[in-house]
């Protein structure tokens, strides 16, 4: 088996590979950051999280099994590693967080493919004939380019847009030298039907297919939960986000979770609500103009007040398995992100915002924080971790675990 050391080589937060050993202890440590539950759940809910392997669906699937206790089955979309290649992150913590499940005696599933295919959501059903028995709660989780539609073959590609006019924003950048630059980008308004394609990929349709798919086959149990990850944001980034193309897809999945919940009631007694969720660093968050520079200054201004997406998730589960109460705003959806959009807070970021430019952002932000958790998407910056060491790259799938 080839061994390497492996060196972080990017363009801007994007790198070219992953460190195994740096993004298995980030799946260590999560698990560890995850609240013990005060009571052990009883029995093990059957869980699927779809787009289990980064960001928040890892913090899903960490969360409901150090927390919640589930067993059952994780999607996601990871490239395997080549002669020339590591493998995707994804990949790498997928194998980490299927060992820890192995550890903790839960039985575990993961499969690597596109959730988007109707094929995918067969071979879930049969694992849940199969082996797991009717579905209890199911995450969702994906963020995603493009998705072809099972029923046309048309593919549709996400973009990321103000709509009605153009969009001009401060946006951080870091050179060849990692040295950080507060820039003016400007992003151009929707057109043709960017809106439409948009919300074809990234609102409720396959989020909504995925719970008719298992509905029609008898496979959710009763008191079914369900929970899509949704996103508001600040004052600051509305342009290009909430009132933006991917802000339309996000009002989507919010209307399809109220018509989702109101068939789940009648079907089963289940509900289907949105979760949204605070701002966090991620391989799909770094991509949008301006969240990085907001990410960076949220903390500079709360620091260790900012609240990781581990204990998000966490509060999540105790609301979908019913450990407590199922909490929602007035349009039925659950609140994570108080911590964010208070009014202090924001005022506190919009300040940081106004006066940010080169010169001043390394005291107003919180660089270092933002600079070592893009490296950590891919298991770079991870403490304890010895980056000189030759390591194993051909990392397995893992196997399910019983
Ligand atoms: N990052 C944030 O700041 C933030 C905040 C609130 C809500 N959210 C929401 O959380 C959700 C996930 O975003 P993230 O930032 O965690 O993204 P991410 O890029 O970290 O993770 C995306 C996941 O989707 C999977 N995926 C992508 N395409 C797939 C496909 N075709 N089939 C199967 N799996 C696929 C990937 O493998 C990965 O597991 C999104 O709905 C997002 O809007 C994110």
């Amino acid at each position: 088996m080839s061994e390497r050391v492996i060196t972080p080589r990017s363009r801007g937060f994007l790198f070219l590979d992953s460190h195994p050993a740096g993004c298995a202890r980030l799946v260590e440590e999560m698990w560890q950051a995850a609240p013990a539950p005060e009571r052990a759940p009883d029995g093990a809910p059957v869980a699927l999280v779809v787009g289990s392997s980064a960001g928040y669906g890892l913090a899903a699937t960490i969360a409901g099994l150090a927390r919640a206790g589930i067993r059952g089955i994780g999607v996601c979309f990871e490239k395997a590693p080549t002669e020339r290649r590591t493998a995707t992150a994804g990949w790498y913590r997928t194998a980490a967080t299927a060992e820890l499940a192995r550890r903790h005696g839960h039985e575990m599933v993961f499969l690597n493919g596109d959730a988007f295919s109707d094929g995918m959501k067969d071979q879930v059903a049969g694992l849940l004939r199969e082996r797991f028995g009717r579905l209890d709660h199911l995450v969702y989780s994906v963020a995603a380019p493009r998705r072809t539609d099972p029923d046309t073959g048309a593919v549709h590609t996400s973009v990321l847009k103000p709509i009605g006019e153009a969009y001009r924003t401060k946006t951080l950048v870091f050179d060849g030298e990692g040295t950080p630059e507060v820039k003016v980008v400007e992003t151009p308004p929707a057109e043709g039907d960017d809106i439409a394609q948009t919300v074809a990929v990234m609102g409720g349709a396959d989020w909504e297919r995925w719970v008719d798919h298992l509905a029609d086959r008898g496979l959710l149990a009763d008191g079914f939960t369900t929970a899509a990850l949704s996103y508001i944001g600040s004052p600051l980034t509305d342009g290009i986000y909430r009132q933006g193309t991917i802000g339309a897809a996000k009002s989507h999945l919010e209307a399809t979770a109220r018509t989702l919940n109101e068939r789940l009631d009648k079907l089963v007694g289940g509900r289907a609500v949105t979760s949204v969720n605070g701002a966090a660093v991620t391989q799909s968050s770094t991509a949008i103009p301006g969240i990085a520079l907001y990410v960076g200054l949220l903390r500079g201004a709360l620091g260790e007040g900012m609240v990781p997406p581990i204990a998000q998730l966490a509060d999540l589960w105790d609301q979908l398995t019913g450990a407590r109460p199922l909490e929602v705003d007035e349009d039925g959806r659950v609140r994570l992100d108080a911590w964010e959009l208070n009014s202090a807070v924001q005022a506190a970021v919009t300040e940081r915002w106004d006066t940010a430019t080169t010169e001043t952002i390394s005291h107003l932000a919180d660089l270092d924080w933002f600079h070592a958790e893009v490296q950590r998407l891919y298991g770079f910056a991870v403490p304890g971790i010895d980056y000189t060491a030759p390591t194993a790259t051909q990392v397995p799938w893992p196997e399910a675990t019983a």
